[in-house]
């Protein structure tokens, strides 16, 4: 049944504050850190992540840890929800303090260490301040030291995606910092990751003072992305959700390997495309457009980040598509185009054989499909090449980078 939409505070119609379709669409924020019963299926990440953090709570060191996992399995999650956990459950004299970095934007180690002193930093307590940029790496370090010494007896510290950091002796100084009597606070950091040996490439000092725990964390299968998006059924107005659109968001997300984030996004933009639709309720092919539109953003991803040579390859491939009947061609066939697009851009072109491996690493990506054929003893194998999204989209991908424009 569907519930009547609360009465609205907005005087004017053209805004509408009255959702048809979600009550609470927060819920399906990625950043949003669901209550402890509704994370499904990490009860034993959970409890392994909160015994190598026990010691915070009692005041001694809790052990760095590190947590890999492909994307979208709740390695964020886990480690918010359970360092959030440590610090409510400290003991009466123990302050924890906590701070999450995402080494995707945070990437420089003044930028890590700037953001976690200026994260940490109550200013009403310190009486400290924390300028976002202008001062020297060593004084952003001197400042985080003196923040901790000043507020706690223990911090955690979540650096997400920490392979995407340029400089890995910041583990190493935030090891050591305690031991080499710089601060009288200890630090856990939790890194996070989904490249499996990105431990085996640090420098050996790093790797020494290091010391840590790992944790794998395996992705959801159909039955937990499920429950997941269950969990988060009130996102949506009651009865507005049909019984296939959850399953239905579930099975996509399971194809590619159980990632939760991919089933969320889904199931949000489900909704949003039925509410485009002035649909009373979300369906089935709610969920497909959805589930396109996510394809073609992850298309768009993929293009968008090539390097510009291989920009160069599939636009020569996108043009020959657009100006002929035919949609396979021959590696040679777009070779020549290729040849045509460099000089015209004033670009240098690679070799046949570096031509070839660029439209393999596309095909790899999902980008482009190749089929060999056989043209009989005489002729040999032939690589025949197709584009899998349509021609347009590509285009219009590849010329929004500016160097691609002539
Ligand atoms: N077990 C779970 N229960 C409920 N929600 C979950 C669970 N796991 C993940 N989610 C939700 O899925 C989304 C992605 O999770 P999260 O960011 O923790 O994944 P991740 O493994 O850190 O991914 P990435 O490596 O891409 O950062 C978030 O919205 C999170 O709330």
């Amino acid at each position: 049944m569907t519930s009547d939409p609360p009465s609205s505070t907005v005087n004017d119609p053209l805004f509408d504050s009255n959702h048809r379709i979600f009550s609470d669409k927060d819920l399906l924020k990625i950043g949003h850190v669901p209550e402890a019963d509704r994370i499904v299926g990490r009860d034993e990440e959970i409890s392994k992540l909160a015994k190598r953090l026990n010691g915070a709570v009692f005041g001694s060191s809790p052990e760095n840890v590190m947590i890999y996992g492909k994307t979208g399995t709740g390695k964020s999650l886990v480690s918010r929800h359970v360092s959030q956990r440590a610090q409510n459950a400290a003991e009466d004299n123990i302050d924890i303090g906590t701070a999450y970095i995402d080494c995707a934007e945070d990437n420089t180690e003044t930028q890590v260490i700037s953001s976690l002193a200026a994260k940490l930093n109550d200013e009403s307590a310190t009486d400290i301040s924390v300028p976002y940029t202008g001062l020297s790496t060593s004084k952003y370090y001197k400042l985080l030291w003196k923040t901790l010494d000043t507020q706690f007896d223990s911090t955690i510290l979540i650096l997400d995606e920490i392979d995407l950091m340029n400089n890995d002796s910041v583990l190493m100084k935030l090891s050591r910092a305690e031991e080499a009597g710089k601060i009288d606070c200890s630090i856990g950091v939790i890194a996070i990751s989904n490249k499996i040996q990105y431990v085996d490439n640090l420098n050996e000092r790093v790797k020494s003072s290091f010391q840590h725990k790992e944790i794998f964390f395996k992705p959801y299968d159909a039955n937990q992305l499920r429950e997941i998006m269950f969990n988060r059924e009130d996102a949506f107005r009651d009865g507005v959700l049909t019984e296939d659109v959850i399953p239905l968001s579930a099975a996509f997300a399971a194809q590619e390997h159980g990632d939760a984030r991919k089933a969320i996004d889904i199931l949000r933009h489900a909704g949003e495309v039925a509410y485009e639709d002035e649909a009373e309720r979300v369906h089935e092919n709610h969920v497909r457009r959805a589930q396109q539109h996510a394809e073609k953003d992850r298309f768009r991803e993929l293009v968008n980040g090539a390097p510009t040579q291989a920009k160069a390859a599939l636009l020569a491939l996108t043009e020959l598509s657009l100006n002929s009947k035919d949609d396979v061609f021959l590696t040679g066939r777009i070779y020549d185009q290729y040849e045509n697009i460099c000089m015209e851009l004033n670009m240098d072109s690679l070799s046949v054989r570096r031509f070839r491996d660029i439209l393999k690493e596309q095909a790899f990506l999902g980008v482009v499909e190749i089929e060999k054929i056989n043209k009989g003893s005489a002729g040999g194998i032939h690589l025949q090449n197709r584009l899998i999204e349509d021609p347009e989209v590509v285009r219009e991908t590849i010329l929004e980078d500016s160097r691609m424009q002539r």
